[in-house]
């Protein structure tokens, strides 16, 4: 690390294998180096403690998302699908689609799901523990659970839904640098995503799921029918991969931390608590990044219009000058006010979906389950945004 007039420059790339493999010690690196620093591999300023990010995520007319939230600035290179109108856009153009969709994806018009959902997670755990008392919890659980629900509730066909894990990982890889994960992906990527595309047309969609909810939004001039196909896009892309990860994350947590599953078997309602404190301690989206709308002066450094800003969500959560024991999954912490979700205008709107995945699973777990271990080393997928799971071999007892 050295210091030119103050602002700490490193050659740290955090998108290296190694640090997507297990990124923690580099997190404490950038945390203690200083509020900002430069990371002079990609010209980006990068904050990994919690104040910064939090400030950042919350001051969107500084922090503008509408030049992309990746590595590449879209004003100066073209983005590789039509940007997002939620996560991409500003306001005024975030506005309206961020409404309808809180109208159909918000906690009350899940309501209607939240019993089909825990059946369907007592279904799922049942076949689970006719099988083997060995599996992998990725493929069995993590995975199994949300494409089970997921695609039926946006109202997908069946067909092809094998698109949905591939599309998502490109298009997080793709928030990175164009590293090996990115162009080793690049060939099957067009038929990911041509799918997805089609799936967001409202032939394709079955009556009353969210995405014909979505065009029925369009036919009350809520938003427009060109708008319509890019909210279904914004299901299919954030709507897997990342629960996919979180329940993932809380899976491992509970089976490397035995005293914390006992903990939720006696007190199953400490589920939602379980899994928003997974969130905080794995961070399924360990970075974001935004884009300077001006020179942004942030006492120490100034940070020059146009110039990108990397937020570590992932460090920002176990930043010990917030959190307690950062490093440790504490049942009995309150995790509210985690970046696992962002914060601010952008913050995640599917977070909803989310929990009531994680909540149906878990407590189909603790009710069926008495112990779960793991019975081998966990294997990462690394990702340039996912902190993801590949494997999780767990051993569990019945109860
Ligand atoms: C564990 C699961 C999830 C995690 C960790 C997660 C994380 C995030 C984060 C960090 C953001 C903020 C992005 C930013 O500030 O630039 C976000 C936004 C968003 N998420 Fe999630 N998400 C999850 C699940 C979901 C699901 C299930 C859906 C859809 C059903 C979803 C849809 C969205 C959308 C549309 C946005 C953009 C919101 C906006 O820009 O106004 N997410 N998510
Ligand atoms: C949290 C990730 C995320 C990815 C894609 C979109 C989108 O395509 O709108 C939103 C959120």
């Amino acid at each position: 690390m050295t210091t030119t007039d103050r602002l700490p420059v490193s050659d740290i790339d955090p998108f290296a294998m190694d640090v997507l493999e297990d990124p923690w010690a580099t997190h404490a690196t950038l945390r203690d180096a200083a509020p900002v620093v430069y990371l002079r591999r990609y010209g980006v300023y990068a904050m990994a403690r919690y104040e910064q990010v939090h400030a950042a995520l919350t001051d969107w007319q500084s922090f503008q998302s509408g030049a992309g939230v990746g590595l590449s600035h879209f004003g100066q290179e073209k983005p590789w699908r039509p940007p997002s109108l939620l996560l991409e856009a500003d306001p005024p153009r975030h506005d309206a689609p961020r409404n309808v969709l809180a109208g159909i994806i918000g906690p009350r018009a899940l309501r209607g799901l939240r019993e089909q959902w825990f059946a369907e997670a007592e279904r799922l755990v049942d076949e689970v523990l006719a099988d083997s008392p060995e599996f992998d919890a990725v493929d069995r659980l993590a995975e199994a659970f949300p494409l089970r629900v997921f695609p039926d509730a946006v109202g997908l066909p069946q067909e092809g839904r094998e698109h949905l894990l591939p599309y998502g990982s490109f298009a997080f890889n793709a928030f990175g640098p164009r590293n090996e994960l990115v162009t080793s992906a690049l060939a099957e990527a067009g038929e990911h995503s041509a799918w997805v595309n089609e799936q967001c047309s409202r032939e394709s969609l079955s009556d009353n799921g969210f995405g014909s909810r979505i065009w029925g939004a369009a036919d009350h001039y809520d938003i427009t029918h060109e708008q319509a196909p890019l909210l279904v896009r914004s299901l299919l892309t954030a709507g897997v991969d990342t629960t996919v990860n979180g329940i993932a994350a809380v899976l491992y947590a509970l089976a490397t931390n035995p005293d914390q599953w006992q903990r939720l078997r006696e007190t199953p309602s400490l589920a939602r608590v379980a899994f928003d404190e997974a969130v905080r301690w794995q961070s399924p989206v360990q970075t974001f990044f935004r884009t300077a709308t001006a020179d942004i002066d942030l006492g120490t450094v100034v940070v020059p219009k146009d110039h990108k800003i990397l937020m570590f969500l992932g460090a920002a959560n176990r930043d010990p000058r917030r959190w307690t024991d950062p490093d440790r999954f504490d049942l009995a912490r309150d995790p509210s006010g985690h970046v696992g979700f962002g914060m601010g205008i952008h913050q995640c709107i599917g977070q909803h979906v989310a929990r009531l995945e994680a909540e149906a699973l878990l407590t189909a777990l603790t009710a069926r389950i008495e112990t779960i271990e793991l019975t081998g080393p966990a294997r990462v997928r690394c990702n340039n945004t996912l902190r993801s799971w590949q494997q999780v071999p767990v051993r569990i007892r019945a109860a």
